[in-house]
């Protein structure tokens, strides 16, 4: 089963502080959420509010539409999985899964054979009879999920599911997440403080610092056109450039920044319609960055290659800008460039990898 989630005006604070600030989320049903942030930021708190372990200092949450004002845990249409499984150990698999169908009354015929289906569905029915012990970290991570799945809630709530596994299990248990939940049809909100696994799974994406909401949306729209300077930050590296608006046309404007002169299209810029003389915060991708013979570019400040390291799909490279050799740039080139420390070379970028926000000053 699936249901919708909607957050209104959603604020908790303890003692003094705020852990959640104004949060305002509309999720559909069927979505797949994760709410990304560093640690510290509300994520936890906000999960916790969904499955009504936490309560609200104001704001609504609404389920399906029904408020769940004074709605305990048991009552409401989710379930939280937490990271440590908390798997029974001398519980059998098939028990372990049927257990929350015991509770609520269930015959074991019948919970035996929707826990054997569930176990199918992780892929684990051949092990039915083991005990956790005899299993792997990730074999115990599709457990736990089957568990939470049997008993059918319409919101399946994740904390850092996924922290437990080494790197490359974890990679693997995020593909085999994220089929399955698009198998089920449940909607899921998951926790993480890692943007890669957050890219990799979600369909949309909350970034959260200090308890607010900074941006929400799919994954390629916040890597590309995010709406906060933490949040291009929190997706990936990125070089912030700062600069003031120059000449503005009806589809484009240019902006002078420490680099030399770039002409970006005005959709590329968060606020409403850039004025001459403003200043921003120019965001730009390592990756799109381009060395290019200087002939072609105009204006752009030549770089020093300060040093470069190989990561196989490309080299990382750190640049010195000659209009402005305090400013450090990272900038990804292809794998068949041939670039080393001291190089001069020309920059240029792909203008639909820069994003223009209103001005921040750099720390
Ligand atoms: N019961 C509590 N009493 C006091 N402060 C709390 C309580 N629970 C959380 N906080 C504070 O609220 C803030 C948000 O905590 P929360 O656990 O939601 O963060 P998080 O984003 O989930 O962090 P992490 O990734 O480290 O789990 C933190 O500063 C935390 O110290």
């Amino acid at each position: 089963m699936t249901a919708s989630v909607s957050i209104r005006n959603l604020t908790r604070t303890f003692a003094t502080f705020k852990a959640l600030d104004d949060v305002w989320l509309d999720i559909a049903a069927g979505e797949f959420i994760v709410l990304l942030g560093p640690s510290g930021c509300g994520k936890t708190t906000l999960l916790s509010i969904l499955g009504g372990f936490l309560t609200p200092t104001s704001g609504t949450v609404r389920i399906n539409d029904r408020d769940m004002a004074g709605v305990p845990p048991a009552q409401r249409s989710t379930t939280t999985m937490f990271q440590d499984y908390a798997l029974f150990p001398h519980m059998r698999l098939i028990d372990n899964v049927g257990f929350g169908l015991r509770m609520r009354g269930m015959d074991r015929a019948s919970r035996d054979a929707k826990a054997a289906g569930f176990l199918d569905l992780v892929g684990l029915k051949p092990s039915a009879q083991k005990k956790p012990h005899e299993l792997s970290g990730g074999q115990r991570q599709r457990v736990a999920l089957a568990r939470a799945l049997a008993v059918d809630p319409d919101v399946l709530l994740l904390d850092e599911p996924l922290g437990a596994l080494d790197l490359k299990l974890r990679r693997q248990m995020q593909d085999e997440l994220k089929a399955l939940q698009r198998r089920v049809g449940t909607t899921f909100v998951h926790v993480t403080h890692d943007q890669e696994e957050a890219m990799a799974i979600a369909d949309r994406i909350v970034v959260m610092n200090h308890g607010r909401v900074e941006d929400f949306g799919p994954p390629s729209d916040i890597y590309m056109r995010p709406k906060s300077i933490f949040a291009a930050g929190f997706m990936g590296e990125v070089n912030f450039l700062s600069g003031r608006v120059g000449r503005v046309e009806c589809d484009a404007a240019e902006v002078e920044t420490q680099i030399g002169p770039i002409v970006l299209p005005i959709a590329n810029f968060t606020i409403a319609r850039p004025q001459a003389g403003e200043r921003v915060t120019i965001c730009i991708r390592p990756e799109h960055f381009r060395a290019v013979d200087q002939r072609s570019v105009a204006g752009l400040s030549e770089a020093i290659v300060s040093d470069v390291s190989f990561f196989g799909t490309h080299h990382r490279c750190h640049l010195a800008p000659v209009a402005s050799p305090e400013k450090r740039l990272v900038a990804h080139m292809p794998q068949s460039a041939r670039v080393a420390p001291c190089d001069r070379i020309a920059l240029s970028f792909d203008p639909a990898g820069v994003t223009a926000l209103p001005e921040v000053r750099e720390a």
